[in-house]
This record gives C-alpha cells, structure tokens and sequence, in this order.
C-alpha cells in the first residue's frame, strides 16, 4: 500500500510568530491520520528549526524544505545544502518546483543533481513536473512531463526510486484558481505512473505516492484524492489557512 500525503507549501510566506500560529492550530485540530497516510509541512528556511520542534510528537506529521542546493558545500553565499537540511532533521525536500524552474532557471539537469544530493543525505525528494498553459493547449503535455522525469529522475536504480514522490503541478492551475480537473489529474498522474512502470516495473510504480499541486482548496479536495492515481496533493495558498489546510487533510 502505497503512502498517501498531503503537503503544505508556504512558499515565501508568514512570519515566523504566523507560522508558529497556524502549525498550533493545525495541531489543534487533532486530525486523525489513517495508517499510510502522512502530513508534510515546508516552511521557509529560517523556520524548519522551530517548526520540528512543535510537531516533533505528533508521528504522522514530517517536515520539508522548499528547495537545497545542487552542489555539496563550500562558496556558495547563501544557499542550503541537503546535508544543512539532514543536520535539522528534514525529513522531505521539494525539488522542481515550477517557480523555481522559472524564476531561478532550473533545469532537469540541475534537478537531477538535487535529488542525488538530497537521497545521499537520507532525505526524500517530493519532485515536481508539470506543463505551462500552452502544452497543455497543444495537447503536448505527456511528452514534457516525460522529459523531465527521464531527465531529472530515470538516472535513479529502483532502490532509489522508492524514497522518491511526485507531484503533478500543471503550471496554469498554481495559484490561478483554475484547477485541473479530477480526470485531468487522473489522466496524468495514471500517465505518470505508467511512464515508471516502463522504466522500473509495476510494482515500483504502484509503490510510488504521486501528489497533484494546484489550486486544490476544501471543496475539489476529495474529488481530486478520490482519483485511482491521485496518492494527495501538495497545497499552497490554502494551506496557509489551518482550517482550509486541516479539511483539505481530512479529505484523505
Ligand atoms: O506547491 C504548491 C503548488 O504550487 C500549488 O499552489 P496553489 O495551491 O497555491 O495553487
């Protein structure tokens, strides 16, 4: 049985004291986790100390980074290494992010070496891939969403592969208010898993958690996790509410 998870990403949001906040008031809610099924978190950098400490004794809560980066150490001024993250107890690293790809030029290239670094530190890549608006209007979006992951992941063995999880983000569905929906994600996410299949077999890719990100909010939540293919979502501007956040986690 593959994990199922739904991950906050804060982006470049909330104080510190905000962030503090909402992570009580999710704790508050005392949200049940079936067996299998987990919650991430990914503050910002200067908060993935003070956010362990508060979820530390709750066991099916774990923590991520946004990002680290593609090199091991040394004159890199301000960058976060993986192995800085592994020191903290990170527990997850989001690699891929569209907004990263396009505003820090991130290529698949790139990416794969994040990931490389990110495993040698024992910490798992959640990896995102997905199309901008116009592949998916030229019905061209399978053949890039392939390209990345043959790029930034088929260099992996199978042993690798199963502390991998992805997340699906059709760009023109992030932060818009357009979702993609529910048959779309399936479609995708079934493409996806069938694309690991080819690569790894089949019982690597019914073991692999794969995530939709994208404007997804309490009301399509259980819509879009009740698809076959669909393992959880990977959330932004509604995971910055704790009572949007928890119902979306309650949509398991
Ligand atoms: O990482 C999260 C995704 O970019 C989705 O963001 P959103 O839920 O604000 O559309």
């Amino acid at each position: 049985m593959r994990k199922k998870i739904v991950a906050a990403n804060w982006k470049m949001n909330l104080t510190l004291d905000k962030g503090e906040q909402l992570v009580n008031d999710i704790l508050a809610a005392g949200l049940k986790l079936a067996e299998g099924h987990e919650v991430v978190i990914a503050p910002p950098f200067p908060y993935l100390v003070k956010i362990k400490q508060l979820i530390r004794n709750y066991p099916g809560i774990s923590l991520a980074a946004q990002n680290c980066y593609s090199e091991k150490s040394g004159a890199y001024t301000g960058e976060v290494s993986a192995e800085m993250l592994q020191s903290i107890g990170v527990d997850y690293v989001i690699l891929g992010h569209s907004e990263r790809r396009e505003y820090f030029a991130e290529s698949n290239a790139q990416l794969a070496k994040k990931i490389d670094l990110a495993l040698a530190n024992g910490i798992k890549p959640i990896f995102c891939c997905g199309e901008p608006l116009e592949i998916r209007q030229a019905e061209t979006q399978n053949d890039y969403v392939s390209k990345q992951l043959e790029e930034s992941l088929f260099h992996l063995d199978a042993a690798a592969l199963k502390n991998i999880v992805i997340a699906y983000e059709p760009i023109w569905a992030i932060g818009t208010g357009l979702t993609a929906s529910a048959q779309q994600a399936q479609d995708m996410h079934a493409f996806i898993r069938a694309k690991i299949a080819e690569k790894y077999g089949r019982e690597a890719a019914l073991g692999l958690t794969i995530l939709y990100g994208g404007s997804a909010k309490p009301s399509n939540a259980k819509e879009l996790f009740a698809c076959a293919d669909v393992d959880g979502g990977l959330i932004g501007g509604a995971s910055l509410v704790a009572a949007d956040f928890t119902a979306i986690v309650q949509s398991f």
